[in-house]
Formats: C-alpha cells, sequence, structure tokens
C-alpha cells in the first residue's frame, strides 16, 4: 500500500509541473530584487560566490559534471564551467530544455539576458566584466546535451548518457525539495541522484528552506516540502553523503515577494 502512495504523490507532483512557465519563473526569482547586482545583501552575490568557492576551492574537479534539474536557468554552471570539460544539463520539462538550447543555440530564443551573471562571475574570477563573451563561449563549448530526467526514478536519466564510472561532480539547485511530494520521497531522490556519482565525487546541493509552495507561471502553485537545517543534514547522511560544508542566507523581507514563502537558502 506505502508505495502505490509514493507513486500517487508522484504522479500528483508531475501533473503540477505542466502549468510550470520558464519565463514567468525566471521573471519571478532572476530579476530584481532578488537578483540585483548592486545590493550587497542580494542573494545573487553571495550564491554565485559560493559556487564559484565550492568550484575553485577544495578538491572539486574531473572531467563532467551534471546539473540535476536544471529547469530554465544557468547560473549555477557559469562557475563549474572553467573547472570541468564537459557539463550536463537536465531537466523533466521539455519547456525548459528548449529553453536552455535557445541560450544554446545564441539567436536570441531565451527568455532571460544572462549577462549580468556572467559579468559578475567574471569579476569573482578576477577577469575583466568584458571577457563575459569569453565565458559565454565557453560554457557553450563545454556543454554537451541537454537531456530528460526524473529524480524519482531509481535510475533518473537514460542509461547511456554516463559514462560508467560516473559523474565526477553534481550540482543540483532548488530542484529535489521542489518536486518532491514529502521528506521520504526528498531523501529517496537524494539517493537516486547519487548513484549517478562516482565514488569519491562531490554533490553540490542548493535548496530552500521553509519553503511550503512557489508559482512556477501565473496561478501555478507547486509545492515544496518544508525543510529546515536539520532535516537537509540528516537527509544528506541517510541517503550516504558526507557533509563537507553547509552555508545558509536568510532572505531579506524585501526579497520575499510573494512568488512562494521561502525564509531562505542552503549550500
Ligand atoms: C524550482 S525549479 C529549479 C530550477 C533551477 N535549478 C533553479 O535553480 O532555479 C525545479 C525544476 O525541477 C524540474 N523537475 C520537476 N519534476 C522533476 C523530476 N521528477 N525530476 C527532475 N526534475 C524535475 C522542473 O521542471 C524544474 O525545472
Ligand atoms: O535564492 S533565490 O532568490 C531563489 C531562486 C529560485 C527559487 C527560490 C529562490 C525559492 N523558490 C524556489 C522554488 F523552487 C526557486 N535566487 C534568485 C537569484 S539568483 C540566486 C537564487
Amino acid at each position: 500500500m506505502e508505495e502505490k502512495g509514493a507513486e500517487k504523490g508522484v504522479a500528483a507532483m508531475a501533473a503540477c509541473y505542466q502549468g510550470f512557465d520558464p519565463a514567468a519563473y525566471l521573471q519571478y526569482n532572476y530579476t530584481p530584487p532578488r537578483a540585483d547586482f548592486e545590493r550587497k545583501d542580494s542573494i545573487v552575490p553571495w550564491k554565485l560566490a559560493c559556487l564559484h568557492r565550492a568550484f575553485t576551492e577544495g578538491d572539486v574537479s574531473g572531467e563532467l559534471l551534471v546539473d540535476i534539474g536544471s529547469g530554465p536557468t544557468l547560473y549555477q554552471v557559469l562557475s563549474g564551467c572553467e573547472v570541468f570539460n564537459k557539463v550536463l544539463l537536465t531537466d523533466f520539462l521539455e519547456v525548459n530544455r528548449q529553453e536552455l538550447r535557445g541560450w544554446l543555440q545564441d539567436e536570441g530564443g531565451c527568455s532571460l539576458d544572462w549577462t549580468p551573471y556572467l559579468q559578475h562571475v567574471c569579476k569573482l574570477e578576477g577577469r575583466r566584466p568584458s571577457a563575459w563573451t569569453e565565458k559565454a563561449a565557453k560554457l557553450r563549448q563545454v556543454i554537451m546535451d541537454i537531456v530528460p530526467i526524473d529524480v524519482h526514478c531509481p535510475q533518473p536519466l537514460a542509461l547511456d548518457i554516463l559514462p560508467s564510472a560516473g559523474a565526477d561532480c553534481l550540482v543540483s539547485c532548488f530542484c529535489l525539495e521542489s518536486v518532491s511530494p514529502d521528506l521520504a520521497a526528498f531523501i529517496r531522490a537524494l539517493g537516486h541522484i547519487g548513484r549517478l556519482l562516482r565514488p569519491g565525487g562531490h554533490l553540490l546541493l542548493i535548496g530552500a528552506l521553509g519553503e511550503s509552495y512557489y508559482f512556477g507561471g501565473p496561478g501555478v502553485k507547486i509545492p515544496v516540502v518544508p525543510l529546515n537545517e536539520a532535516q537537509v543534514c540528516a537527509s544528506l547522511k541517510e541517503s550516504g553523503y558526507t557533509l563537507i560544508r553547509l552555508e545558509v542566507y536568510t532572505l531579506p523581507q524585501d526579497m520575499r515577494v510573494g512568488v512562494d514563502d521561502v525564509s531562505g537558502v542552503f549550500l
């Protein structure tokens, strides 16, 4: 009976995503006030700096970086694309894969101008902001494919996608807690994606704290598993990960703009 309940919850989540609107989602989360590069307490500089440090400090390295549940966004691989020769983007929805292909083909077919993000990461790397065109070219060069994924499947990707050894690094942002009907499904999904990773590989997991819903488009209210720090740590441990570092950012009041009820972000 329990299995049937889990399958029903996952199916209900998939149904919620049928109305997901990439352009609206980008507008809600990746434009000011949340994405305000002039504000010192904006979440963007913090998030991009965390990703820059994670990809450049310590021993995160190798050949293949896989982004789990990319959605229509690219910020999460702007540092990693300088460290890995191959980047695989993945998402459950064709509308998001199409949005990413639009950027990749560089024919104006995407809903958000990622230039400020590219310029900011160039600054973090000690390069002049005008090097953003080189970074964009680098990212287009290393993205090997944009493929379907389902983190609720024990085998989330098609069998022939990854090398037999697995990926050297996974990054996943605001995905698992936003697609899981409950905490048990969140933990199972952590285990499923862990099987894509080679032994000793790294997972950079970014997510929402205290969030119970978000809008994936006008009127598209999507339930989220509300997590606290302790649940994140316990879930990682239960699914076989060794936690290296956890950082938390508390969203300023004026960044709570009605598109969700998130209170913080962890990485
Ligand atoms: C909140 S968005 C996160 C997007 C992006 N990573 C970001 O940082 O903004 C959650 C993403 O998970 C995807 N998704 C939905 N169901 C999924 C599933 N079963 N497996 C993997 N991804 C799924 C959605 O299509 C959506 O792009
Ligand atoms: O932290 S954000 O404000 C952000 C970005 C994306 C999301 C949320 C928050 C909370 N709801 C999630 C629903 F899944 C999606 N942010 C937006 C600017 S760039 C860094 C990430």
